[in-house]
């Protein structure tokens, strides 16, 4: 690949996953190939019917449009062993800075750049360790049920992703997916509520710093805003815009896929910023419109055992890593964050 030529996210149609045959190990060998190229891949043509995905950014927005206190009803629970429920981070702050723009001090104070953004985190009804944190049935009615079955049709697309990935490393078609029992993956909402151009510009707050996602791969459902980023693999610390297309699963390899892989498939890094577009900002203050996006992010069960992938390797190419399971890798991880 050239290296002043700007990445550029591919596309994988999915279509042809259904067939048998030659069809199929294409589409595989299209989204390994991306995988090890970019890190990020677009996937149309997938399972989840369009009606679900609009139903479940409509569901989103409901829940975020409820009054604060509702929300609160089902909070984050504090420290970091648990990852479900309402998180609020930075809001606050952000907003009251924005109204005291010149006093120094507060300025001091957002150095930290916080988030602009609130979440919702959801696990699957089955794993006693992370309890989901739902908010009373009164407060949304069917929310609930609708969040549950959303979870798992994101994962039944996400293993038929595993398959693929599977056939395009030469395994067989199960071996990522059975590493999965789909109890230990993560629904997140998300809400970027609109904020000052000018706060993202100046970096006094951010959407969403870049990062790496944990996860073995990660699905992204964004609206039509814009915002995310990708970055260019030719020209580090560089980003290309991950421009929405509707319907489309954005698909990234997360860090444990990354390690399981000895490094050939990629987990690249993504922040969200600015909108890109002039018609995605409103008034004097260029206020950005508010963003919403669904990240599911799959992870092996805690005991699944990760072992470089025999394609992945060789005689002049050993296993870098170690074999480790899903919960020593997570420990590793935390631990690196103190
Ligand atoms: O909101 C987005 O588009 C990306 C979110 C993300 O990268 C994450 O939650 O890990
Ligand atoms: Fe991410």
């Amino acid at each position: 690949m050239d290296s002043t030529t700007q990445t550029t996210i591919p596309v994988v149609d999915f279509a042809k996953w259904s067939l048998s045959g030659s069809a199929r190990q294409r589409v595989a060998q299209n989204i390994v190939d991306a995988c090890k190229k970019v890190g990020f891949v677009y996937i149309v043509n997938h399972s989840l019917p369009e009606q679900l995905l609009d139903e479940a950014f409509d569901w989103s927005r409901r829940f975020f449009d409820l009054p604060q206190d509702e929300k609160l009803k089902a909070p984050h629970p504090e420290g970091w062993a648990v990852h479900r429920g309402y998180s609020w981070p930075g809001l606050e702050k952000v907003s009251q800075a924005i109204s005291q723009d010149s006093d120094q001090k507060r300025a001091e104070q957002l150095r930290e750049v916080p988030d602009v953004k609130e979440s919702y985190d959801i696990g699957s009804e089955n794993n006693p360790t992370q309890p989901n944190q739902w908010i009373p049935e009164e407060s949304l009615p069917d929310f609930r049920a609708f969040m549950t079955q959303f979870y798992w049709e994101c994962f039944r697309v996400g293993g038929e992703i595993l398959q693929a990935l599977a056939i395009g490393l030469d395994l067989d078609d199960n071996h990522l997916l059975l590493k999965h029992s789909g109890n230990n993956n993560q629904l997140r909402l998300l809400h970027y509520p609109p904020i000052p151009a000018e706060a993202l510009e100046s970096h006094r707050a951010a959407r969403c710093p870049a990062h790496t996602d944990w996860s073995s791969i990660t699905l992204l459902f964004q609206d039509d805003c814009g915002g995310l980023e990708v970055e260019d693999v030719n020209r580090p610390g560089s980003f290309v815009p991950a421009t929405p297309i509707k319907n489309a699963i954005v698909m990234n390899v997360g860090d444990l896929l990354q390690r399981w892989s000895n490094d050939h498939l990629r987990s690249t890094s993504h922040r969200v910023t600015l909108p890109p577009l002039s018609d995605r900002f409103e008034g004097e203050q260029r206020v950005t419109r508010r963003r919403f996006s669904i990240p599911y992010f799959l992870a092996p069960d805690p005991d699944s055992m990760i072992e470089c992938i025999p394609s992945c390797m060789g005689a002049d190419e050993p296993a870098k890593y170690e074999p480790i399971t899903q919960a020593g890798y997570n420990q590793m991880r935390a631990s690196m964050q103190y």
